[in-house]
């Protein structure tokens, strides 16, 4: 009886060793190229995770148990909202979220905090050089507003017709909503209140290195001026600690005009356009992004 051969074995050709493993490594660099491609088109993945973990609490609920915890222990502490039938998938974020070195997988399971989640802590009190939460800025950043602009990206870029009126927007944010990111702010209260919180939080951060860093800076001066100084945050911080110190701050007037918080005894608002005009001052603060950007 005839025996059936094997067809890839009489089809393939003896090849040498050389060929064997130069035609493997092409191989192994293009499955490794496809992986990589995999990634990059995934990326989002890691913010859409990290934006996750802060609505769920996480990064607190991590520090109330003490600075390591296993999902098993979140859950039967009731710090996270997440049923135990969906456990596996939030154990699929955290494997994520720590290779992202957003937290640090301890041993099999067991989650701690990093110097990144531990700046997504809400009431952290254990003295990290800090003590405000970055949570709301890190939200700010993957909001709907964001992910529809920058999706037009590439159709922004490519209108150039000036008659068009998409052609001429300045952003793809503009081209998107027809509108600057502050005139957003200022209109979407929702969206408003993140962009202030977040702002806040983040110019509570920069204060408290600031002071610790440019405290002689401070000491020195008479007046001061915030330029694009939001709600006040930093030059309120800055007036605390340097009574002697007369702080203003320069804001878009539909700011000044639209949010009533802005009232503060201790700092003078004022309304007005940066590249129209900043009151003189001893110390000019600039720590804004001055373009409508989106
Ligand atoms: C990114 S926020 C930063 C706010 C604050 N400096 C902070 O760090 O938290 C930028 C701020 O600059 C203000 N702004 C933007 N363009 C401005 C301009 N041309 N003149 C004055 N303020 C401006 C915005 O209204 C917004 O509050």
């Amino acid at each position: 009886m005839a025996q059936q051969q094997n067809p890839s074995a009489t089809a393939t050709p003896p090849v040498n060793q050389a060929t064997t493993t130069t035609g493997s490594a092409a191989d192994d660099e293009l499955l490794q190229a496809q992986a990589e491609l995999w990634c990059h088109g995934l990326a989002y993945l890691k913010s859409i995770a990290l934006q996750c973990a802060i609505k769920i609490g996480i990064p607190t609920a991590i520090h109330r148990c003490g600075g390591a915890a296993s999902l098993p222990e979140l859950h039967a502490s009731s710090l996270i909202p997440v049923p135990a039938s969906k456990q596996p998938c939030l154990s699929r974020v955290m494997k994520l979220l720590a290779a992202s070195g957003i937290f640090r997988e301890r041993e099999a399971g067991v989650y701690c905090l990093t110097p990144v989640s531990r700046l997504l802590v809400e009431d952290d009190t254990s003295g990290g050089g800090h003590t405000s939460c970055l949570s709301s800025l890190a939200l700010l950043f993957n909001t709907p507003f964001h992910f529809k602009a920058s999706q037009r990206m590439a159709e922004w870029l490519i209108a150039g017709n000036k008659d068009d009126d998409d052609g001429a927007a300045e952003t793809p944010l503009m081209m998107t909503y027809g509108m600057s990111l502050y005139d957003l702010v200022g209109r979407d209260t929702e969206f408003g209140t993140l962009f202030y919180k977040a702002m806040s939080g983040d110019s509570r951060f920069v204060a408290e290195i600031l002071m610790r860093q440019c405290g002689e800076v401070f000491a020195r001066a008479a007046s001061l001026v915030d330029v694009g100084g939001g709600d006040g945050t930093t030059a309120k911080a800055i007036a605390k600690a340097f009574p002697q110190v007369r702080c203003s701050v320069l804001e878009l007037p539909q700011l000044v005009d639209s949010v009533p918080p802005l009232v503060d005894d201790a700092v003078e608002f004022i309304a007005g356009d940066m590249m129209d005009f900043i009151p003189p001052a001893d110390v000019v603060l600039l720590k804004v992004r001055a373009h409508n950007d989106g």
